[in-house]
């Protein structure tokens, strides 16, 4: 069963997909999108910082498409790698496949043959103060990014992107979350891993 995971930066996705895991433990595959971001190592950092990363053209979402066509087929993978703190791939990692797979990431219902592959859609809701609020703590600490930069792309794309792209996918979803903490979503997906789960013993 393939779950999707979506809602803007800082709502609370990675919380929420983490949690599910903390529960299914070695049952449940994370497949995130943001590993899927195109490789830009032939330009500056300077201008690394300057690209659009909310467009879903920053992302090689045709590749994360094919694996999971892969996986669902019983097939391993070989996922890339990126680090955020130099917006660069670094390497891959082989992937085996699992009856639990959750895709996550801001733009994971953006792409029809994406959503076409995923069982149960989740969208992760939080207010945009919070959002950001929560995006400058992380980035900051564990993005290698500061304040200003922060801010710059927050107005300059983050903000603009998330209007036009990010948050029309909630229409998508089966599920509207508030929030990543949120422990009646988990039961509700807890039920659900748990009867696929039990059907294929
Ligand atoms: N409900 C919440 N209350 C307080 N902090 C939260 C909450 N949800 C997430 N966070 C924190 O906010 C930051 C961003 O959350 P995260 O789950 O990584 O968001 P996303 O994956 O959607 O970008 C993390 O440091 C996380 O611990
Ligand atoms: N090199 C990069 C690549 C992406 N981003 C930002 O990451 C955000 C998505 O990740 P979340 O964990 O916050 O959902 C997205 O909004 C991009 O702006 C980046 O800053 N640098």
């Amino acid at each position: 069963m393939i779950i999707g995971i979506a809602g803007g930066s800082g709502s609370g996705k990675t919380t929420f997909t983490n949690a599910i895991k903390e529960m299914f433990k070695e049952d449940v595959l994370i497949i995130r999108h943001d590993d899927y971001y195109k490789d830009h190592s032939n330009l500056s950092f300077e201008e690394k910082k300057h690209i659009n990363y909310d467009h879903p053209d920053a992302l090689e979402t045709n590749l994360l498409v094919e694996h999971v066509k892969q996986l669902k087929d019983g097939q391993p993978i070989e996922k890339p790698l990126y680090d955020f703190s130099t917006h660069d791939r670094k390497g891959s990692e082989m992937i085996f496949p699992k009856k639990i797979i959750i895709l996550e990431g801001i733009l994971i219902l953006e792409s029809k043959a994406l959503r076409n592959l995923i069982d149960i859609k989740v969208y992760v809701d939080a207010a945009s103060d919070e959002r950001i609020l929560r995006r400058i703590l992380r980035d900051t600490k564990k993005r290698g990014r500061t304040l200003e930069d922060i801010c710059d792309q927050y107005l300059k794309t983050v903000r603009p992107m998330h209007e036009k792209y990010v948050e029309p996918t909630r229409k998508y979803a089966d599920i509207i979350i508030n929030g990543g903490m949120n422990k009646m979503a988990l039961e509700l997906i807890r039920t659900k891993i748990e009867s696929v789960l039990q059907e294929e013993v």
